[in-house]
């Protein structure tokens, strides 16, 4: 579960001048300088100082000086940018990290007026992000569909005067409680959707209910806090690994001081308490930003419901909007105060558990963390992206725009023809390794299988159909490799053009700018690569899952035919030596497994490498016929991981395309999992183990219940049952000698003139009479013998009468 460490990030929205303030005709108190940064309340260009006619060197000392505060954000939008833009860059990405499991919410804050709804919900011909955001995860999901499974559910609450109310019955006030999950609403119902139209009605008809009255800065002024939830169950269809994200929109009621609102009586209290919910969330900020351990969410239902959304798991995106005018200007300060401080929130994000029933987590981790590292090489990309534009707009540096356009054009033809070579290259050993796979684990089964029948027809029919298809797969094979060589020469070839083009970079005038663009480029490359590993672990991935599933449906039915056999041949006397000799041996392979299985993940670690060879040491030495299944499964998962690290290697030959040191370390942790995998490969094994032995104990359980009750003592005794379960002697011999002792135990019971036993039944010792082993012991020669009952001749008495 991959973690990281992460700020909140901050986007400034500036909203062009509104009716009133153009009619006020008020300076602008906002200059944006460029997409990262602003100027608050800037010197007037106008500001010349005239005496008696004539321009003074001085300024006017009755006037207040300017704040002139330069100020930096993730990204300032402009009045003309638009909410199209201001989703493209700032909440596209966050459904890509929900997509991949992680929590995100976005909450817009300002003064009334500065342009929250507008951004948040929009109009009809302007939708807001909530709008956008919600189509791009829709479509996203329907893109995914065939691989995932997705559940999603809506919430529209708001918070007004400290109530918590659900926008979409318009029911509440709803209660607040806590539990391990975090702050839940008591008694709200998620709303199924399936699309963003339908998600656009379900927030009109939100919207319609929540409190809005006119105030002095806005007409239609929001005076609640909306909080719109997405719920999202995501189910690989494959590894039926299940995970819960959750997209929070939150669209913050005003930020303004009570006296711009000019609000009495209920607009008063109204004012206070939106002040007090907004004050519990700057406190909240302010302590978050200063890293302390204590955050008072619990101040205001409405820092108690974004408590998640806030410090906690999540992916945090605070749009902050304010208004040019300087009608506006406290208002405007304040909010940038607050969005700075924000901006010093650092969360720790961890990806959403996954929970899986497959023994394949190592797989969906190794595809995790592949995108994981993919989604830190699109951040870094980004950031060259936005230093390559500066670079341009610029212009000083004597560009020549002519020269850098051929250049580009150039640079992009040589990595394109890299990325496609390196698509068909390093695809091509995919798939032949791929086919490996499924060549072994086919033949694996085919072994089984051969073992089991017994029809001599369809036995050899079955055969034919195996050779057909090896035949196919050993077809493909060879034409995938002929073609490989060529291949990797192309792929060789193609990353030379790109060195050679490097050092022409180097030496170009345009280096400084060019460096960076092929930088982009290599990380693009980069980031191809990976996505052809992951696109290979989830293929590698699909082949275990079936595999495995089909090996544990044959397993558990070959258990239940081998126990009816088993049974059989002992009711009618028939159980040969040799068979229970067999039986035992495989008792014996699953008590193994089973003890391996309960060891914790640092043990397995531990003993990774003397476990490893103690089965494959144990695997020599005993019969083939009881050994397949566990050495089948282990030899498919050290083969599995083999493959993948052979391919991981193979990925990283080309690492020297990566330039960037930074880059370089973050490859490095992508190499790093060699270790790991092992690791992880043993637990799975075991994990797979476990599953089967779990059914295999089952059996075990009634052989002893049909032992201890139909034999021995009639109704059951759960202590022996769960002694003997847990003995070392857990074979059938074993179990029978226990049960043979107790029963002379209880024998001698009886010897013994002051102890009786309550219900003398000793019908072990006639079952295991035949057995050479048993030899009856004079009392009080062992001490494990079970304790003596002292006759009580009063009870008896009574039960008599
Ligand atoms: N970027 C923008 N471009 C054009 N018009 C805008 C922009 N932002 C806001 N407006 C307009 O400004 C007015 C007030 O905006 P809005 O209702 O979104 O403010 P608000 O912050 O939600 O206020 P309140 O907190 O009182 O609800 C609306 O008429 C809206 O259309």
């Amino acid at each position: 579960m991959p973690v990281e460490h992460t700020n909140i990030k901050v986007a400034v929205r500036v909203r062009p001048y509104n009716a009133k303030e153009l009619e006020h005709q008020q300076r602008s108190i906002i200059k944006v300088m460029d997409k990262s940064a602003l100027l608050f309340d800037p010197d007037e260009e106008d500001d010349e100082f005239f005496f008696h006619g004539t321009k003074q060197n001085y300024r006017d000392i009755t006037k207040r000086m300017n704040k002139k505060l330069t100020m930096e954000f993730d990204r300032v939008f402009d009045i003309d940018n638009t909410n199209q833009e201001l989703f493209e860059e700032c909440t596209a990405p966050l459904v890509d990290a929900v997509l991949n499991g992680y929590n995100c919410s976005v909450f817009v804050y300002g003064a009334t007026g500065a342009g929250k709804t507008f951004t948040m919900l929009g109009s009809e011909a302007t939708p807001g992000i909530t709008f956008l955001t919600m189509r791009d995860l829709f479509e996203k999901i329907q893109a995914q569909s065939d691989a995932r499974k997705f559940d999603v559910g809506v919430s529209y609450l708001e918070v007004y005067n400290e109530h918590v109310m659900n926008l979409l019955t318009k029911s509440g006030p709803l209660k607040l409680r806590e539990d391990s999950n975090g702050v839940v609403v008591s008694g709200l119902r998620l709303t199924p959707i399936y699309s963003a139209e339908e998600l656009l009605r379900m927030l009109a008809l939100g919207n319609g209910h929540r409190t809005q009255h006119p105030t002095d800065a806005n007409a239609e002024s929001s005076r609640s806090h909306a909080i719109f939830q997405v719920h999202i169950r995501i189910t690989d269809r494959k590894t039926d690994t299940k995970r819960t994200v959750k997209l929070s929109m939150i669209d913050l009621a005003g930020s303004e001081r009570a006296a711009s609102t000019k609000g009495i009586g209920v607009r008063f209290k109204e004012g206070a308490s939106i002040n007090k919910s907004l004050l519990a969330l700057g406190n909240c900020i302010n302590k978050l930003a200063d890293g302390l351990k204590h955050i008072p969410y619990r101040d205001s239902n409405l820092t108690r419901i974004l408590k998640d959304s806030l410090g906690g798991n999540c992916r945090t995106l605070m749009v902050a909007n304010v208004s040019m005018s300087s009608l506006t200007y406290e208002d405007t300060y304040n909010t940038l105060k607050y969005a700075s401080r924000a901006k010093k929130i650092r969360t720790t994000l961890k990806q959403n558990v996954i929970k899986s029933k497959m023994p394949t987590e190592f797989y969906v981790k190794k595809i995790d963390e592949v995108m994981a590292e993919n989604e830190r090489l699109k951040e870094r990309n980004k950031a060259l992206e936005a230093k390559v534009a500066q670079l341009e707009r610029g212009g000083s540096n004597g560009y020549d725009p002519q020269e850098l356009k051929s250049w580009y054009s150039r640079i992009d033809a040589v990595y394109a023809t890299a990325k496609t070579m390196q698509e068909c290259g390093i695809g091509i050993r995919s798939k032949i390794k791929i086919i490996n796979y499924r060549q072994t684990l086919k033949k694996d089964f085919e072994e089984f299988r051969k073992m089991l029948s017994q029809d001599q027809r369809m036995c050899q029919e079955d055969y034919r159909r195996f050779n057909n298809y090896m035949t196919t797969l050993a077809n493909q094979n060879d034409k995938y490799s002929e073609e490989l060589p060529s291949w990797q020469d192309k792929v060789q070839h193609a990353y030379r053009e790109v060195e050679s083009l490097k050092r022409e970079v180097n030496q170009s005038k345009l280096q400084q700018i060019l460096g960076l663009y092929v930088k982009r480029k290599d990380l693009e490359l980069q980031m191809a690569k990976q996505n052809i590993s992951s696109n290979h672990l989830y293929l590698i991935n699909r082949e275990l899952v079936e595999n495995s599933d089909l090996i544990r449906k044959s397993f558990t039915t070959a258990c239940d035919v081998l126990c009816q056999a088993y049974n059989r041949l002992e009711d009618a006397e028939k159980l040969t030596p040799e068979i229970q000799a067999l039986y035992d041996r495989l008792h014996r392979k699953m008590r193994f497994a089973e003890s391996e299985a309960n060891a914790t993940e640092f043990e397995a670690n531990e003993t990774e490498k003397t476990g490893h060879k103690r089965l494959l040491a144990s695997e020599e030495d005993e019969e083939q016929s009881t050994t397949t299944t566990a050495s089948a499964k282990k030899r498919q998962f050290v083969r599995a991981s083999e493959i993948d690290d052979d391919l991981h290697l193979s990925v990283d030959s080309t690492d020297s395309l990566e330039t960037d040191s930074d880059s370089d370390e973050a490859h490095k942790t992508f190499k790093k999992p060699h270790n790991l995998n092992q690791t992880q490969v043993l637990s799975t094994t075991y994990n797979a183990l476990t599953s089967t032995v779990t059914k295999q104990r089952n059996v075990h359980q009634r052989i002893v219940t049909d032992l201890l009750s139909d034999q021995n003592v009639r109704g059951g005794n759960d202590k022996i049952k769960q002694v003997l379960l847990k003995s070392s002697n857990f074979t059938t011999q074993g179990l029978q000698r226990s049960l043979a002792a107790a029963s002379i135990a209880k024998e001698n019971v009886k010897f013994n003139g002051n102890y009786v036993r309550k219900s003398p039944r000793a019908l072990v010792a006639k079952a295991m009479s035949g057995n050479p082993t048993i030899t009856r012991k004079p009392l009080g020669t062992g001490n494990k013998e079970p304790p003596l009952v002292k006759f009580n001749r009063a009870a008896s008495f009574r039960l008599k009468k």
